[in-house]
């Protein structure tokens, strides 16, 4: 299935294999690492949109309420929205990949750099202008904390639509393990800028069927306009090129 926007960032992180291609690459354990700092304010949750790529969940960014620091960050970085990737079935939707495997879905924890940048608009055209937490998705046990978001993703099934969303606390959906991968990249939609520091945890988190298929009946298109369900989400497959993917952990 081609969508223009169908977005995948290709991150091998395998154990020691390589493959033919060469285009593996171990990931490097570095004891520099700090563990990741995670302290956000769940009532800084403004509301729950469908923007016609994913849902996303944004939160008022005036001032450091929300807020992550450590692990590979100089700075401290406030949370300014969080949104999801998946696929039409069980068997791809992630948009990073562990020993060549994907996962049925993968949430994004999109940070921007407030200490050095005035707008979000500006920390996305810097090098170290955003970090992304990237967490895992994968079929297994009823997520309580997701439930909250797929009860509300009925009243936002068309693009371009929007519900109040008072509180919510994202922590729910990041796993306890502190272990994570991290390496400097993009953005995975236009703009694409080379602007994220990304920290992928190691550990996914477990949601039900019903909870995936409940992201699956969502709609890339607008009430009124033929239905295209919103799948397959993700960025096609890009090559590691020479860059290094550093893990927290042993
Ligand atoms: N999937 S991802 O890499 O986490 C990602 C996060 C934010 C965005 N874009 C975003 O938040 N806003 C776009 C506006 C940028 C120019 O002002 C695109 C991709
Ligand atoms: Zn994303």
């Amino acid at each position: 299935m081609t969508n223009s926007h169908l977005w995948n960032q290709y991150f091998p992180i395998p154990k020691p294999a390589y493959n033919s291609r060469g285009q593996w690459r171990d990931s490097v354990y570095d004891p520099v690492l700090k563990p990741l700092k995670i302290s956000y304010d769940p009532t800084t949750c403004l509301h729950i949109w469908n923007n016609g790529y994913s849902f996303l969940v944004e939160f008022d960014d005036s001032a450091d309420r929300s807020i992550i620091v450590g692990g590979p960050l100089e700075n401290q970085y406030r949370l300014k929205q969080f949104h999801f990737h998946w696929g039409a079935i069980n068997e791809w939707g992630s948009e990073h990949t562990v020993d060549c495997k994907f996962y049925p879905a993968e949430l994004h924890l999109v940070h921007w750099n407030a200490v050095a940048y005035p707008t979000f608009e500006e920390a996305v055209m810097e090098g170290d202008g955003l970090a992304v937490i990237g967490v895992f998705l994968k079929l297994g046990a009823h997520h309580e904390g997701l439930q909250t978001l797929v009860d509300a993703l009925p009243a936002i099934k068309h693009k371009d639509t929007v519900i109040e969303f008072d509180v919510f606390d994202p922590s729910c959906l990041i796993p306890q393990c502190p272990d994570y991968w991290t390496y400097a990249g993009s953005l995975t939609t236009p703009p694409l800028t080379e602007s994220v520091t990304w920290i992928i945890k190691k550990q996914p988190i477990e949601v039900d069927e019903n909870q995936l298929e409940a992201f699956r009946m969502l709609l890339f298109t607008s009430d009124g306009e033929e239905e295209k369900r919103m799948v397959d989400n993700f960025r096609p497959l890009q090559p590691l090129m020479n860059r290094t993917v550093r893990s927290s952990f042993q």
